[in-house]
């Protein structure tokens, strides 16, 4: 293409991350041409219904339509940002964009986890760019460095926080000492959580990034449904108050680790202590942990949600596509060549923190202990507190595969001498 032809893209999409992208292409307009070295244009925006009141949007009323695909197919549109978010329409307009070699930018995270690789295969035929940065933690620049920069080490794990919702309720749990449902209800009252925060609190928000963070981290095509999910619902008051008793706090976590030629994905939530680099991480931000063998810890921190900051992510993207767009290049297309294996959740290897009542007895701490050695678990430490009916005994092991775990309490659960299970907390980052 000429190089003073406008870069035209099809917008799908107006609502919070459409309209500020929309603000931004709109605000930042010379400074975005000076970049590309062509001007952005908006070729059209796709949305659910015409004629609503959009208030002081800058853009041409014109422009709307409810006919995303006949937008997509246009022979005037280069690039395709999509902000709608779902699987199967999307799926359908990403595909057909893509093989016609147009260009996508995609927030949808549901879409890259669930199907990514259709994505990645229908980019590769129609020799065009698959961006999607806005898709894992809002803002924060970390698909890039994964798939550029850290392109020549290793990566062994990546630990984040990547839903802004969770991270608000635990951290408010943490310091007012708030249970669950109190502290929902406060995120909601401020807009963090929706409406139904399912999506977030049951932790399928957090799987799909942890899914697209592992397929670039380490180079293997990782999907929503291969990563153990454990939501944060039955965290309670008192798991937090046992957490700082013990100098740690509680986060949801998406984990992904590389052992030998096996990667472990999983999302649940879990203790660690307060001198790691996420336990701070507070309010509804945004953090990953990335471990690589040459550079050793990197940590990326910032808003993971809401329209502007996730707008912004967007908006690189659409400069890079249009700047290769407009020079007959691409980005660096899908590295899947490790084809990892994805080890179950049984298999990896992690550790627990157990909180038992137990009977006041002698002979009850050799009994727990037994089963713990049975199951070839080993013990790092044991805290018994109170007497009588009231003794309560808190263990951490080390770290020992799940399956083993989690035989361990089910075993612990049958005895007698246990009256019940108070709770039980993975651990992760050397807490204990
Ligand atoms: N909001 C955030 O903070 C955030 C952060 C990161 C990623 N994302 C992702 O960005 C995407 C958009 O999120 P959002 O928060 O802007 O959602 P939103 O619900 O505010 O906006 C989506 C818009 O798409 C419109 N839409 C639905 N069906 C359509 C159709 N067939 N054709 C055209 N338009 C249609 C809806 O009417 C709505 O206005 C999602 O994939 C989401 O996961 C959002
Ligand atoms: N619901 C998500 C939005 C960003 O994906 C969160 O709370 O972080
Ligand atoms: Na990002």
């Amino acid at each position: 293409m000429s190089p003073t032809r406008p870069v035209r893209l099809a917008l799908l999409g107006c609502g919070t991350v459409g309209t500020e992208v929309v603000r931004l292409l709109h605000e930042q307009a010379d400074d975005l041409t000076a970049r590309i070295g062509a001007p952005l244009e908006i070729a059209g925006i796709a949305v659910r219904r015409l004629g609503r009141d959009r208030g002081d949007l800058p853009v041409d009323p014109s422009l709307f339509t409810t006919d995303a695909l006949g937008l997509i197919k246009r022979d005037d549109v280069d690039l395709v940002v999509e902000v709608v978010g779902g699987i199967e329409s999307a799926r359908t307009w990403l595909v057909e964009g893509l093989r016609a070699g147009k260009s996508v930018v995609t927030a949808n995270k549901a879409l890259l986890a669930e199907d990514g690789g259709t994505l990645h295969d229908a980019a590769a035929e129609g020799n065009a760019d698959l961006y999607y940065e806005a898709s894992v933690a809002g803002a924060i620049p970390l698909l890039r460095p994964l798939r550029e920069s850290l392109h020549g080490d290793r990566v062994t794990a990546v630990t984040g926080i990547v839903n802004g919702t969770t991270n608000f309720i635990l951290s408010s749990m943490a310091t007012t000492g708030a249970g669950f449902n109190e502290a929902l209800e406060e995120a909601t009252e401020l807009g963090y959580a929706e409406a139904d925060p399912t999506a977030d609190v049951e932790g399928f928000d957090a799987a799909a990034k942890a899914a697209i963070l592992a397929s670039l981290a380490f180079h293997t095509r990782v999907t929503a449904a291969d990563v153990f999910r454990e939501g944060m619902t039955g965290v309670t008051a008192g798991d937090m108050a046992s957490a700082k008793e013990m100098g740690c706090t509680i986060k949801l976590l998406c984990i992904a680790q590389r052992r030998d030629d096996t990667v472990s994905v999983r999302v649940h939530p879990a203790m660690i202590p307060l001198s790691h680099p996420l336990a701070g991480v507070g309010d509804a931000f945004n953090a990953v942990f990335v471990e690589t063998e040459a550079a050793g810890p990197l940590m990326f921190y910032g808003r993971g949600a809401g329209g502007r900051p996730t707008a912004s992510a967007v908006l690189g993207d659409i400069v890079a596509a249009a700047r290769n767009k407009l020079s007959g290049t691409r980005a660096p297309s899908e590295s899947n060549y490790a084809k990892l294996r994805v080890r179950p959740i049984g298999e990896s290897l992690t550790r627990y923190h157990i909180s038992l009542d137990v009977a006041e007895r002698p002979g009850v701490l050799a009994t727990v202990a037994g089963v713990f050695a049975q199951h070839e678990v080993s013990i790092a430490t044991v805290r018994q507190s109170g007497r009588a009916d009231d003794a309560k005994l808190v263990i951490v092991t080390h770290s020992a595969p799940d399956a083993a775990l989690a035989a361990t309490v089910e075993e612990l659960a049958s005895l007698d001498i246990v009256r019940s299970i108070a709770s039980v907390l993975r651990v992760e980052g050397g807490a204990g």
